[in-house]
């Protein structure tokens, strides 16, 4: 059963990293913008700002991943990364794509949209972590964006939100089929981070608990519809 092949109870390093993170879990679970989606209440604005963000956010993922690919060590980890690279632009692009046109929004509110300081800081942060540090530390930076959306795609799943478009979205990272891509990627990691040096493994784990935090910062900062302050 997927189900209990995730989160903590999973062997190996892996299960450690989720250990790490419980009290950021805590917080993204309980957080007002999750709760919103669940149960309807989520104001379509912020929805909408979740959304733009998160197409930007997406372009720039998608060229981590494409690096976490190119510096991996195997033919299979290779395809991985640049399988989800594309899937990153294409699937969840044309989901959005629903969301945008449901929201009243099109190509060129888009184009002009900006950053914000959340978006911005956690995409730099992947990309040169992606690009230079170590490659497990790599790998482990990549980590929460798959990881986190699929727990709380759990999480959620059991409950069918009120707001079609809401529910649309909490059954996209609900599926066994997300479930078991994000399982193939945990097992990449474990065996990465098994070769890899106490040193790296420490690195590792403090990289993976700064993008589980800017994973909780991208929901809050939708919540608040956040602004550069200047
Ligand atoms: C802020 C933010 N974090 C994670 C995801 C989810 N996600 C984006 S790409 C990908 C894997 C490859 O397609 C996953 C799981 C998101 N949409 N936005």
């Amino acid at each position: 059963m997927s189900g209990a092949s995730l989160r903590g109870e999973r062997p190996g390093f892996t299960g450690t990293l989720w250990r790490e993170i419980q009290p950021v879990y805590a917080e993204i679970i309980s957080h007002p913008f999750l709760r919103g989606l669940t149960d309807g209440s989520l104001p379509k604005e912020r929805f909408r700002y979740y959304v733009v963000q998160d197409a930007l956010y997406l372009r720039e993922y998608a060229r981590a991943l494409s690096l976490v690919g190119v510096r991996s060590r195997d033919e299979e980890s290779l395809l991985m990364f640049n399988a989800h690279s594309l899937g990153a632009i294409t699937v969840e692009r044309s989901l959005h794509d629903g969301f945008l046109k449901d929201l009243g929004l099109g190509p060129h509110d888009l184009a002009r949209a900006r950053m914000s300081p959340t978006t911005l800081a956690y995409t730099s942060y992947l990309i040169k972590t992606a690009a230079t540090a170590s490659y497990p530390e790599a790998l482990c930076a990549v980590l929460p964006c798959y990881w986190i959306y699929a727990e709380v795609g759990r999480d959620l799943s059991g409950e069918s939100s009120p707001e079609p478009m809401y529910d649309k979205w909490i059954q996209t990272y609900g599926g066994e089929d997300f479930n078991a891509l994000v399982d193939a990627v945990l097992d990449t990691a474990d065996r990465v981070l098994q070769d890899a040096t106490s040193r790296q493994r420490e690195t590792a784990t403090r990289t993976f608990l700064t993008t589980s935090r800017y994973e909780y910062m991208f929901w809050d900062a939708g919540w608040r519809l956040e602004t550069w302050p200047v």
